[in-house]
């Protein structure tokens, strides 16, 4: 790490802090851009974007851009989630990026340059990955997180009701690929004093007791929660005493709200006190 930067685990404590926990997406789904009463374009995703961030940067702790809304208006979108990212951390908001890459290692070295190093014009403060290539072709994208102070969420037991297809295959020892994930996630943040920067994503939706997350000492992104039917007590249920270092990320329940910015600060704010609750 460069003299001056925060290891990840300690900038989100302090963001979770003040915020909550919430994570809130914007993921510019053409369907809700024309809810909005926007065209399903370049022009309507900067609007619909840009309006999104501005209410809900500086009421969460982690805003999740969706990279896939963005790429799909080529170098246009791309331009406006550079704004987007820019926009959320100058609000003093934290940036997860989600892109779930994952590929060989030498070409992870590149993702990470592209979105986790300083200076890069995507650069956030983390971002989704995929170790289904195996854990240690993450091993360049960790090591440039650490060095930075960002951080990586690792795809373990996604929210998606297709997931156990995969993520349920037991390993030589018996293990799920999930727990394997997250236990090998759980290794690289043993050292680390108020959390590490190696986070994974488990979803809201799965059963309760499927993942052992007790070693992880690192953030847990929860998705599902809310447009996928996953509640505050599926959110309990599922992460028991683990909670706490739980971030339940909801994009479409949120943004539904729209486009009025106060509504949208409501409809966030609603979600934040029921979590308190
Ligand atoms: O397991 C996962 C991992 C990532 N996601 C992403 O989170 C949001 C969920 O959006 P909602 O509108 O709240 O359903 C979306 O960007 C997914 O790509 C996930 O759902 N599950």
């Amino acid at each position: 790490m460069t003299a001056g930067q925060v290891p990840f685990g300690a900038r989100l404590a302090a963001a979770v802090a003040e915020r909550g926990p919430l994570c809130a997406g914007v993921d510019p789904h053409p369907g809700l851009l024309r809810e909005w009463g926007l065209s399903a374009d370049a022009a309507g995703l900067e609007r619909f974007a840009l309006t999104a961030t501005e209410a809900l940067a500086g009421e969460v702790s982690v805003l999740k851009p969706q990279s896939a809304f963005f790429e799909a208006y080529g170098s246009a979108g791309i331009a406006v989630l550079e704004r987007v990212i820019a926009l959320a951390r100058d609000a003093g908001t934290l940036v997860l990026l989600d892109v779930k890459r994952g590929d060989i290692g030498s070409t992870m070295a590149a993702y990470a340059a592209a979105y986790l190093a300083d200076g890069a014009p995507l650069a956030a403060d983390a971002i989704t990955v995929s170790p289904y290539l195996g854990f240690d072709s993450l091993l360049p994208t960790m090591e440039l997180a650490r060095a930075q102070g960002s951080g990586i969420f690792v795809l373990a037991r996604t929210s998606n009701p297709e997931s156990g297809q995969g993520q349920h295959a037991r390993v030589e020892d018996g293990r799920t690929l999930a727990q394997s994930i997250v236990d090998a996630a759980a290794l690289r943040n043993a050292t680390a004093e108020r959390g590490g920067d190696v986070g994974v994503v488990a979803g809201a939706t799965i059963g309760a007791g499927e993942l052992d997350l007790r070693a992880l000492n690192g953030p847990v992104l929860a998705p599902g929660f809310g447009a996928q039917g996953a509640t505050v007590a599926d959110l309990r249920r599922v992460f028991g005493e683990e909670l706490p270092g739980v971030l339940p990320a909801s994009s479409r329940d949120i943004l539904r709200h729209g486009p009025g910015q106060a509504a949208l600060r409501s409809a966030v704010r609603a979600v934040q006190d029921s979590l308190r609750g």
